[in-house]
């Protein structure tokens, strides 16, 4: 997968926070939870460039890298990497800052990632068939990146 940098990847999606519902027996919450935050996220730009209904087809390199604890502000970004002829791909990153309960310093307070993937969209019409999309003029803004 891509290499990991001091900033997230694109632009910022889906801003959340994780609560107690969403944890698993250990506390942490559930990797399905995240999921489906990032399809949300993803989905959202993918409707936006297809100009349409948009369905999700795969995704690819799923990695949890750390924990999300309950509290923890959870904000998805993302990057198009590839436009086909129906489908497009884009890079999701999930970034925590944790609970301001639990980080007094500045440092602790920092941003951090804790999963990465491929999510793979594809247009549908409203009988849900794929569907031609007309290919942006330029890449999808990328506001995070500097
Ligand atoms: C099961 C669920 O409920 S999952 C949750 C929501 N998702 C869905 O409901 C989607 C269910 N799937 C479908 O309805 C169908 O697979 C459809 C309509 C999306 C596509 O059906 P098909 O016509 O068979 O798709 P086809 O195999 O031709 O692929 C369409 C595009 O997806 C791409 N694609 C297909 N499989 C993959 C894959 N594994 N990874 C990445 N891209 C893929 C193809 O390359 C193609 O892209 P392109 O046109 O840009 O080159």
């Amino acid at each position: 997968m891509a290499n990991h940098t001091e900033f997230p990847v694109g632009e910022l999606l889906l801003r959340t926070y994780a609560k107690p519902s969403d944890t698993n027996a250990n506390g942490d919450i559930f990797g399905g939870w995240i999921m489906s935050q990032m399809d949300i996220a993803g989905g959202m730009l993918a409707i936006e460039i297809t100009g349409g209904r948009a369905v999700t087809i795969a995704v690819d390199a799923m990695k949890f890298i750390k924990p999300v604890k309950t509290g923890d502000i959870v904000c998805c970004f993302g990057k198009v990497t590839r436009i086909g002829n129906t489908s497009i791909t884009i890079r999701l990153e999930v970034w925590v800052k944790p609970s301001l309960r639990e980080a007094p310093s500045d440092k602790e307070n920092a941003l951090y990632l804790v999963t990465e993937a491929s999510y793979t969209y594809v247009a549908v019409d409203q009988e849900g068939r794929k569907r031609l999309f007309p290919k942006p003029a330029q890449p999808a803004p990328d506001r995070a990146d500097t």
